[in-house]
């Protein structure tokens, strides 16, 4: 599947400023891409685009052969759940719950038993090497466990799309180099195991 932005133009409203202009690109599912720029050149106001979280701009934006502007606001919210996963700097979790809990709280519970959910969440955190904290209640994790257990929520569901906002700025640097690793496995392994066909 692809994204395909054509001509893409975003002003905000409030303060007049141009954040995008002129932006195309096709964006396939396969692909590990990376923004680099310098501040203020609209980097976070493209992924929020991108990841359908703003819906205010000039340009069509196609998720397969569909405009996105053809669908109902509602349909918008279902796209956007069932295909990306999105993760940001500050990330937030349930601070009194376990990271088991963090984590099972994407997937479908109604599909599988409980027992399959704790298995395939331990799954997940081990390869973010974080599996030992499995019953720990995410206020006693450091900042760089934080943001582990922040991207094994979002890749759990198993998401055509995963859009990550500096996912490595402040966190340690084996935790960077974990995320990396496991974001860059996700992206290149077999198109098989992903959300249905484009
Ligand atoms: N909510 C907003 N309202 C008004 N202007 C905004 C808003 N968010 C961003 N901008 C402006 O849009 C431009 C692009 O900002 P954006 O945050 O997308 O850049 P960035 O490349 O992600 O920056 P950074 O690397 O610092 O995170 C900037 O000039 C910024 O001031």
């Amino acid at each position: 599947m692809t994204i395909r932005l054509e001509n893409i133009r975003k002003i905000y409203k409030n303060t007049g400023i141009t954040a995008i202009e002129n932006f195309s690109h096709d964006f396939k599912d396969d692909r590990f891409i990376v923004f680099a720029g310098r501040s203020g050149t609209g980097k976070t106001t493209l992924l929020n685009i991108i990841s359908l979280i703003d819906l205010d701009y000039e340009g069509d934006y196609f998720l397969g052969r569909r405009k996105i502007s053809s669908y109902s606001r509602k349909e918008i919210e279902i796209l956007r759940s069932k295909y990306f996963s999105v993760i940001f700097q500050e990330y937030e979790l349930l601070e009194n719950e376990s990271v088991l809990e963090n984590v099972a709280i994407s997937l479908e519970k109604k599909l599988f038993s409980k027992k399959d959910n704790e298995y395939k969440v331990y799954e997940m955190l081990k390869k973010l090497e974080i599996e030992e904290l499995m019953s720990k209640k995410a206020k006693f994790l450091s900042g760089g466990q934080r943001q582990r257990v922040a991207i094994a929520r979002g890749l759990i569901k198993n998401p055509r799309f995963i859009i990550a906002d500096e996912p490595t700025s402040s966190v340690d640097d084996i935790s960077k180099k974990i995320i990396l690793k496991t974001l860059k496995e996700y992206v290149l392994e077999d198109e098989k195991e992903k959300n249905f066909s484009s």
